[in-house]
């Protein structure tokens, strides 16, 4: 197979929430379409990336690095012994010349490349990317469904805590069981009141509530919320201090004693392993959120999974950031925790395909050819509009 044509574009993902860093007005998406010589059915197989959400878009670094790269390989350096398209030696290929460390966000534009190349490699094999995933790296059959949480209870203008309740109450009507809301952007005790009046949404069980501070707080503020919310025995407490602090992070894991969360913000699998070294995560409580599209694609994804096994950690405590459907395949083939899913949010690239059903909080990635974005009707409007 040959790639012979190229088409990055920009579009917007943007909302009037926020989170306690950012707000979401300006949020866009790089989306990117793999145009291949294969032809099925009259039309040429194309591979459809996109990447994730929280990054504003990589099209520039994309589209004077990483492509460029890629149209000027040799054939035969992005395949592999089969002659089948490899993402693994073309991810090789779009790195050369390119230092190590500083990761900054030249993985999000690999991420994206790194999506349509497994996107067109499991539509050139004719089946689901989860079944491609496990045929080459899997150990046993993939999973059958995957767990998913609702992620939500961000800040908005106006937004009560009726409002919060309400948002919560339509997770659960989904076939969710499991939710997280925003904290730390309020102050600590306007936070433990939205706090308690999702978790009696919740029937009073608060290890069915996950909540996300975005990386906004010093280690004073981490320890005394910390202290304030131990008692409700949350699902998770979520990126607490600035992602790079691994001291931080340590500090707080000997003295919050349920479970941690974090990853979202680290792009590389450096990056991860300092985390594990140094953030005091514990393989026995904690989770490990790198999102495989924002952290050079799942060839990277897959050292950080190795770098895990390798410090005594399941597969099952990683749970990606991000709620789209590049994961849920991912962690399907993968034996993952769960994902992520924002029901409603980061539109068009956010979520599952538009038949995909919630049940006791777990889907199942779908039968379509590689990702599927074909299934997820908006954004496949947007992708096909790139190439013609
Ligand atoms: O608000 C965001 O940037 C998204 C986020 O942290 C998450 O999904 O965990
Ligand atoms: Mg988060």
């Amino acid at each position: 197979m040959r790639i012979v044509s190229a088409h990055a574009g920009t579009i917007p993902i943007s909302s009037s929430m926020r989170n306690a860093y950012i707000d979401f007005s300006k949020m866009d998406c790089t989306i990117l379409a793999l145009v291949s010589d294969v032809v099925v059915d009259g039309k040429p197989l194309v591979g459809y990336g996109f990447n994730s959400n929280g990054r504003y878009n990589a099209t520039a670094i994309l589209n004077e690095r990483m492509l460029p790269r890629l149209r000027a390989a040799a054939a035969e350096n992005l395949i592999d012994e089969n002659g089948e398209l490899s993402p693994a030696r073309a991810w090789d290929v779009m790195m050369r010349n390119e230092k190590p460390g500083g990761h900054g966000e030249r993985s999000v534009a690999v991420g994206v490349v790194d999506m349509a190349l497994h996107d067109l490699a499991a539509k050139a094999a004719g089946v689901p990317l989860y079944r491609w995933i496990s045929d080459h790296y899997g150990d046993g059959a993939p999973d059958a469904d995957v767990f998913v949480y609702a992620a939500g209870g961000y800040y908005a203008p106006g937004k009560t805590l009726e409002d919060l309740r309400d948002e919560m109450r339509g997770f659960l009507d989904a076939g969710y069981e499991i939710v997280k809301m925003k904290i730390g952007g309020a102050d600590l005790a306007e936070d433990l009141k939205r706090i308690e009046s999702v978790i009696d949404v919740l029937n009073g069980d608060g290890s069915r509530l996950m909540v996300d501070v975005n990386g906004k707080f010093d280690l004073r503020t981490a320890l005394e919320y910390g202290r304030a919310i131990d008692q409700y025995g949350l699902f998770w407490y979520e990126e607490v201090g600035d992602p790079l602090d691994y001291g931080l992070n340590a500090t707080l894991s000997e003295n919050y004693r349920n479970p941690i969360a974090t990853g979202e913000n680290l792009f590389s699998l450096q990056d991860a392993r300092n985390l594990i070294r140094y953030g005091g995560m514990r393989p026995d409580r904690d989770f490990i959120q790198v999102d495989p599209a924002l952290s050079y694609g799942l060839t990277e994804y897959r050292r950080v999974l190795d770098m895990l096994a390798q410090h005594g950690w399941s597969s099952r405590r990683c749970i990606p950031h991000g709620g789209h459907q590049f994961s849920l395949h991912i962690a399907a083939a993968l034996k993952l925790g769960g994902n992520e899913s924002y029901p409603g949010e980061f539109q068009p690239t956010g979520g599952f395909t538009d038949d995909a059903v919630i049940t006791r909080g777990r889907v199942a990635p779908g039968d379509l050819p590689g990702i599927g974005l074909e299934g997820k009707a908006e954004f496949h409007k947007a992708l096909r509009g790139l190439h013609g």
